[in-house]
């Protein structure tokens, strides 16, 4: 158990100020609970503090974060932090990143970086450190940025032999001399603000890179992977081309409006240019987190985060984004909102509140005129859909008929949570198997809650070829809790049959509507022919099957007023296991009285995270 570094905590929060409470007390468990506090996978030590913006005062307490012999990141910026660094810090042998911008530190930079062999990402940028760069930075071998942009260094650019420095800012300050040879790769942006000139500005470009030590990074190449480029950037070259292309365009003609965070071509650039418009943003606009969030990022580190798309979806595209403690999550990038900001922000603050293991909880917010983010945990094992429609072999087994029960109950359970808030008027509004994952303890967790009524109405085609869509909505942005049981009516035939919701049949030759088929088949006869093929492998859970089928028939009734409330398909889709095997009990899906899960109307419920970093 990480109680040194317990008691290092609470002796740095002692003797900082704080214009607001920490929730940091003995009594709670440090790992888990702590704001701003990562532990490694065992829970044993703390490996990274970031508190932005917390509040925090006065000098860093000399021996106290130095005992944090783990920590690997360090993230206090924008607080009103002062004095010098600790010398102690040399024991933090471990450090990978040291964010400390926008705080009022002073004195000169730490002299000696050959104890911080693993730096990568050193950030110390408006504060008024002063004195000279030191030159032993370049022990610092793996460093790919370092902003010391905004303080008060004097003297000359030392060499720094940084093969992996992708973003360099030096701006600001008051360094004088040349730019010495190994760093005038970088854009002379980097030293702009200084009385510094380039030593051989007429030499060709090619000459200069040939200087030991300043060719391309050594993973020059990733840079072009979308995975580099960003958060929002991650997701298509043609697209960055094509971005590029128009942004040279019309800045030429002097004419480009911002688009505020995500648009560039090169990481490098990304930095630089967005990192001042991320800034000046943040002023108006800022992440927020909700309670119970470990998360502790700010807008920079998600431009930083090495993002992979995850897919588009009706409201905007879904990024896998790891951030450099490798936490990782997902942001949902919302295009077309078309609720004001005020709307927008009341509509997250009630999704943000909701508590139920069975709701994928909405982490933390992100709301600026031109960019609206969300950020969720990210679920390793996919979603219901990919796991249902995915690549047969990857899913052969994984989705049995246990595990298509769990899903079916939890989904019930979170829908049924979600439609007792808001006064029990609150809809999902966009039930669909891609929105829906598996909690650690695998039952159904339903995401992207009640988004719908903010976003851009969804063109009536597009509403009727997803397949989800209850026959009486014609308004996205206007869900009802009945349409919401037409939606888990076609992921229980979803789940019941492996087909999508819209197939083509195997023929490619047509379409088939998920619901319209199943009433068909069914009015024939009760008939095994609906079932999934790989369910037919598990002996007796016909009557099972059959009973599900009932209740999925039930939800998506033609006419809202003829489906169930979410209350009474809980109730049923719970008792289908229930009813028989009353004698013998699976142990997997206990009864409502004695399961983990809360009932759906029980409030305050203990959250799921399901990340990577619980396990
Ligand atoms: N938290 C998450 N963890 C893992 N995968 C996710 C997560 N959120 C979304 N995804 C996956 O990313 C892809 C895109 O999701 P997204 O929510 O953007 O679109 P969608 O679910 O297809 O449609 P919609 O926008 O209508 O919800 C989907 O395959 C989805 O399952």
């Amino acid at each position: 158990k990480p109680e040194e570094d317990e008691r290092a905590l609470l002796d740095f929060l002692g003797n900082v100020s704080l214009s607001r409470p920490l929730n940091w007390n003995k009594d709670s468990s440090v790992c888990q609970s702590w704001t701003g506090v990562l532990c490694n996978k065992d829970q044993s030590r703390v490996i990274a503090l970031r508190l932005p913006r917390a509040g925090i005062s006065g000098p860093i307490p000399p021996s106290t974060l130095s005992r944090l012999s783990a920590l690997q990141i360090l993230g206090l910026r924008w607080n009103s932090m002062s004095g010098s660094l600790p010398s102690d810090f040399s024991k933090l042998k471990n450090l990978t990143g040291l964010h400390l911008q926008s705080n009022s530190f002073s004195g000169p930079l730490p002299s000696d970086w050959s104890v911080w062999p693993n730096l990568t990402v050193v950030n110390l940028s408006n504060n008024e450190f002063n004195g000279s760069i030191p030159s032993s930075i370049s022990n610092s071998t793996y460093l790919t940025t370092l902003d010391l942009a905004n303080n008060s260094l004097s003297g000359e650019i030392p060499d720094l032999y940084l093969p992996n420095l992708q973003m360099l800012d030096l701006s600001n300050n008051d360094l004088a001399g040349r730019v010495p040879r190994s760093l005038q790769r970088f854009p002379s942006q980097a030293f702009v603000g200084n009385n510094v000139s380039f030593e051989d500005d007429a030499s060709p470009p090619a000459l200069r890179t040939k200087h030991p030590g300043v060719g391309p990074p050594k993973n020059a190449s990733k840079l072009s992977e979308p995975a580099l480029i960003g958060i929002v950037i991650g997701g298509c070259l043609l697209g960055v081309v094509a971005i590029a292309l128009f942004t040279i365009m019309f800045c030429s003609r002097g004419g480009i409006k911002r688009r505020g965070l995500l648009k560039s071509q090169k990481r490098q650039e990304v930095s630089q240019k967005k990192r001042g418009v991320a800034e000046s943003e943040e002023k108006d606009n800022k992440i927020v987190f909700f309670e119970g969030c470990n998360y502790t990022f700010d807008l920079e580190d998600l431009l930083r985060a090495s993002a992979e798309v995850l897919g588009k979806g009706t409201f905007g595209a879904s990024y896998k984004a790891a951030l450099e403690d490798a936490t990782t999550m997902v942001v949902k990038r919302l295009k077309e909102v078309s609720a004001g900001r005020k709307e927008f922000e009341q509509q997250m603050e009630m999704v943000g509140r909701i508590r139920h293991e069975n709701v994928a909880q909405l982490r933390a917010y992100y709301c600026s005129k031109d960019e609206k983010l969300l950020v969720y945990d990210f679920y390793g094992e996919g979603s219901v859909s990919s796991l249902l429609h995915g690549d047969r072999c990857e899913r052969r087994g994984a989705l049995d008929w246990e595990t298509r029960l769990k899903i079916a109950i939890g989904t019930a359970r979170g829908i049924a949570h979600i439609h007792t808030q808001n006064g029990g008027k609150l809809a999902h509004g966009n039930m669909k198997s891609s929105n829906i994952f598996l909690n650690p303890e695998g039952f159904g967790c339903v995401s992207d809650v009640a988004l719908a009524p903010v976003m851009d109405q969804i063109p009536l085609p597009l509403l009727r070829i997803s397949g989800y869509r209850a026959p009486e909505m014609t308004d996205s942005r206007k869900p009802s809790q009945a349409s919401d049981v037409y939606g888990f009516g076609v992921l229980l035939l979803e789940l019941l049959t492996g087909k999508s919701p819209m197939h083509a049949t195997s023929s490619g030759d047509e379409v088939i509507h998920l619901v319209r088929w199943v009433n068909s088949v069914v009015r024939e006869e009760w008939t095994a022919e609906v079932f999934d093929m790989e369910l037919l492998r598990y002996p007796s859970i016909e009557e099972e099957m059959v009973e599900m089928l009932q209740i999925g028939m039930a939800c998506v009734a033609r006419m809202p007023e003829q489906r169930p409330k979410m209350p009474d398909v809980l109730r049923k889709v719970e008792e289908i296991r229930r009813e028989h095997t009353a004698t013998e009990p699976s142990p997997e899906i206990k009864s409502p009285g004695s399961t983990s899960a809360p009932s759906p109307t029980r409030e305050g419920a203990e959250t799921a995270s399901p990340s990577a970093r619980q396990s």
